[in-house]
């Protein structure tokens, strides 16, 4: 089983020298990496000891970079720092009390204009 390493730890490492992050909830030590990297050196240290998953999926990289990446692997990051995703997300909720609301005035409104007639 590989290493599981808690998000405080992966935290302090942050620096152009000493530099991890998070991708997909799995650790990576791209310190090394760094000067090699063809995106630049700035777009790594932005997410220097963070979680990089969404910079890294909103670039598109390609299975090539997916595969260097697999050379930097230290170990998973520790399910209890793992977000947890529930079976309905609060935006889901929100728009549903939202379209309730809306439905519930527009049968409102409408009653009001039939009980006008
Ligand atoms: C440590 C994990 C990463 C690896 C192994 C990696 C690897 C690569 C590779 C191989 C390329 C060349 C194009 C390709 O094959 O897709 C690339 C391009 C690029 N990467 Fe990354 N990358 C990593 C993380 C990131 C992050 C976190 C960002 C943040 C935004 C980023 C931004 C970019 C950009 C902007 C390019 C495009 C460069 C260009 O086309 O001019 N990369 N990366």
């Amino acid at each position: 089983m590989s290493k599981e390493i808690p998000l405080a730890t992966v935290k302090t490492h942050n620096k152009p020298n000493d530099l991890w992050l998070i991708i997909d909830n799995k650790v990576y030590d791209v310190t090394k990496f760094l000067h090699e990297h063809p995106g630049g050196e700035e777009t790594l240290i932005d997410v220097a000891g963070r979680d990089g998953t969404k910079a890294f999926n909103d670039v598109g990289h390609s299975s090539e970079a997916r595969q260097i990446l697999k050379k930097y692997f230290i170990g998973n990051l520790a399910a209890a720092d793992i977000p947890k995703k529930g079976p309905v997300s609060c935006r889901q909720i929100g728009l549903a009390l939202g379209a309730a609301f809306l439905g519930i005035s527009l049968i409102y409104v409408i009653r009001r204009g039939l009980a006008r007639n």
